[in-house]
């Protein structure tokens, strides 16, 4: 990730994006693509999809668009695409069942290796694959994961949080309600439903769109 340091991280966050559409259009078979298409594919304005291509080199031609092919070999290279970082999720219930039925590894470099659950009536259990271990056995298993996925009741977060981060863990999604607190070495993304509903409807009043490329 050397070269990441040196994008904006608004750039950075919309990689994974760009890559999964391109990554669609190399399977497709096509070699090239405008910025406007991308643009329309992925939702961001075409100047910013100039801008952020600028940042790697990229520049496009007029009347040709960008090397799809290129892009790819870049967002790889830059995005780590061909190590796979393994992911545990804990907490098997509603939400944590439903990201086990979703396929993350398709166009993406995360694979969620294991999950972990209190309740005794899903261990031993497995979900597409997946096997489910009791909490109890979190420090014996986890060898080789990276990062994981918190989706246990808020009160559970912090406990479980401070035995996932004394195993190493570097990274934390955490869907829970609960503000956890680690280490300054790991990074925890929050994620809130709630949050981001509230703020599209509120771009959607404020800032509504005219249908037209910025
Ligand atoms: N971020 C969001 O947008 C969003 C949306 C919905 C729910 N949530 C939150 O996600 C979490 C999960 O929600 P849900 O609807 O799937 O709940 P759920 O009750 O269906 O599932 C929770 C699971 O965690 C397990 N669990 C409880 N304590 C545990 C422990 N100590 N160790 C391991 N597993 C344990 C339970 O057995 C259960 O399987 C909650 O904190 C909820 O508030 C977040």
């Amino acid at each position: 990730m050397a070269e990441q340091s040196k994008i904006p991280q608004a750039t950075a966050k919309r990689l994974p994006l760009y890559y999964r559409f391109l990554n669609n259009l190399h399977l497709q078979g096509k070699a090239r693509v405008s910025s406007k298409e991308l643009s329309e594919a992925v939702k961001v304005d075409s100047a910013t999809i100039r801008r952020d291509f600028s940042y790697f080199g990229a520049l496009g031609k007029k009347g040709y668009g960008y090397n799809v092919e290129y892009l790819l070999g870049f967002f790889r290279k830059t995005l780590d695409q061909d190590e796979l970082t393994n992911v545990a999720l804990i907490g098997v219930g509603n939400l944590g069942t439903a990201f086990l039925h979703y396929n993350f590894t398709k166009n993406n470099n995360t694979k969620i290796e294991m999950a972990f659950d209190a309740d005794t009536s899903k261990v031993g259990q497995s979900v597409e694959g997946i096997p489910i271990y009791h909490i109890d056995e979190l420090e014996r298993r986890l060898e080789g994961v990276q990062a994981a996925i918190l989706t246990v009741p808020g009160v559970e977060a912090q406990a479980i949080t401070e035995r996932l981060t004394a195993c190493g863990i570097s990274g934390i999604l955490n869907f829970t309600p609960a503000r956890i607190t680690v280490p300054e070495e790991v990074r925890v993304h929050h994620i809130d439903l709630a949050v981001e509903l509230q703020s599209l409807v509120y771009f959607m009043k404020h800032y509504p769109l005219e249908g037209e490329d910025v």
